[in-house]
């Protein structure tokens, strides 16, 4: 990619936006639309790519580097997406309390006619987390357009004993391997 493509993040959330500009690469947003629902037995690193893959083709802006990205939390084999209600965010954050489970990001980056997708994983784990903490953080509202219904950037940074691996991935867009994609484009 030369400085000379204009750079489109298909991407309504305001946390890879501000990871994008933390990069320092200028861009401008577009929001996609899709439906984000597991196919069945699709594995979530097949999910998570296919999501970025439709996130970044339902953008048409012709000449441009389109990038698009798609995180979910893998606990045990189950992919969490961002909770329905308040009821299911609670329960995702038992389920995550002292364990580690997996966030993947999908990335897809379109450019002419070439369409580069590829995954992330990061390894978090959890304190103990007391009922009372959990009712506590879902009554903050944060959980709710999270997946996983945590922000590690926010109020769930204290309940994080560990990450292995990229910290930016678990907040949406793992930085480091997006520049590398784009430089090589
Ligand atoms: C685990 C985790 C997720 N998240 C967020 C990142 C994503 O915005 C959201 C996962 O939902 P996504 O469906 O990946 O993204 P989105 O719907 O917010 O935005 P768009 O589809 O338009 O690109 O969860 C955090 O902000 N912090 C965290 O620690």
């Amino acid at each position: 990619m030369s400085t000379n493509e204009k750079l489109i993040l298909a991407s309504g959330s305001p946390r890879r936006a501000e990871l994008l500009r933390q990069a320092g690469l200028p861009f401008e947003v577009m929001i996609p639309e899709i439906d984000e629902a597991p196919l069945p037995d699709e594995t979530p690193a097949a999910f998570v790519m296919r999501t970025a893959r439709e996130k970044a083709e339902s953008i048409s802006a012709a000449g441009a580097v389109i990038l698009a990205a798609d995180t979910a939390v893998v606990c045990e084999g189950r992919i969490l997406g961002k909770p329905n209600n308040k009821k299911e965010a609670k329960k995702m954050l038992r389920s995550l309390s002292d364990r580690t489970h997996e966030v993947m990001t999908g990335v897809c980056i379109r450019f002419l006619d070439r369409t580069d997708c590829f995954h992330i994983e990061t390894e978090v784990t959890f304190r103990t987390l007391s009922e009372k903490e959990i009712s506590d953080y879902v009554a903050s509202g944060e959980p709710m357009d999270k997946a996983g219904a945590y922000a590690i950037q926010g109020g769930a940074a204290k309940m994080v004993r560990r990450v292995a691996g990229s910290y930016s991935n678990v907040v949406g867009l793992p930085l480091c391997e997006v520049v590398e994609k784009l430089e090589e484009l």
